[in-house]
């Protein structure tokens, strides 16, 4: 299976203290990875290490062949932050056109993408006066301009209702079967299942990269909430037993 991320020995440092411990990891092309881990584990962290916009204190990332954070790699990456990054004074197609402007690419690309996170009816809405789950799919859309190669997307169904999750879920796919390869952030464990793969990080150490199957066949479960938590208690257990 082709590499679209390499991630090795990587170690970052935020607010004086170490939040990634030497963590490797690869993301699959074309395919659907979910990063999954508890708040504070280093999701994020992780997430900006690979699309460039985070110091890191060691290791390296590599991304689509080049190391992150390279220029040339600005336009193949999409990049959804967990807080909306979208103006409130503008509406939601102008917000999109704003991006496709800056990717070069034609404005209506700006309404491919609007009906793309089933936004159309509200393309001509001030953002700000959206409520947060469709604020949260503007910046999506945004996200989406320009087809990139690579889909960073940090938590993208928080506050969505269950409808429109599946339809985000099944439109991520539809996106890796055109080629895109996406990384997935939640913290939700229903949603691991929806992935063709998944990290898992805990205290911003790596203990799964796997299928959802071989996670819960290596768990002993079916159920992935449980398998995380037995994955949490053979990890230290083991690290107890390397202690003594
Ligand atoms: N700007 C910052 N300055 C200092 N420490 C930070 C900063 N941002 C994050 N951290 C710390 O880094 C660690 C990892 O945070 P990160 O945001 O990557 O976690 P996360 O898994 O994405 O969490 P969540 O699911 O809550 O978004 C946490 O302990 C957090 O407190």
């Amino acid at each position: 299976m082709e590499t679209a991320i390499e991630v090795r020995d990587l170690v970052v440092r935020r607010g004086g203290r170490e939040v990634l411990h030497r963590l490797s990891c690869r993301v699959p092309a074309g395919r659907v990875t979910g990063l999954l881990g508890p708040s504070g584990s280093g999701k994020t962290t992780l997430m900006r290490a690979v699309v460039g916009v985070q110091k890191v204190s060691g290791g390296s990332v590599s991304v689509l062949g080049t190391p992150a954070g390279s220029p040339a790699l600005r336009r193949r990456i999409g990049y959804l932050t967990q807080a909306p990054s979208v103006y409130a004074d503008l509406t939601v197609r102008e917000n999109a056109r704003y991006f496709a402007t800056l990717h070069g690419t034609p404005a209506a690309e700006a309404d491919r993408v609007i009906a793309e996170v089933g936004l159309a009816d509200a393309a001509k809405q001030l953002v700000g006066t959206l409520s947060g789950g469709q604020r949260s799919r503007a910046s999506l859309a945004c996200a989406l301009v320009g087809r990139p190669e690579l889909i960073v997307l940090d938590e993208p169904t928080v506050g969505q209702d269950p409808v429109l999750r599946d339809e985000l879920w099944r439109r991520f796919h539809a996106l890796a079967a055109d080629g895109a390869t996406l990384l997935v952030s939640s913290h939700v464990m229903d949603e691991a299942a929806r992935c063709d793969r998944l990290l898992m990080i805990r205290d911003g150490a790596l203990i799964a990269d796997d299928t959802p199957d071989a996670v819960r066949r290596r768990a002993g479960t079916d159920d992935l909430d449980e398998a995380f938590l037995r994955l949490i208690r053979d990890q230290e257990r083991d690290v107890e037993r390397g202690a003594s």
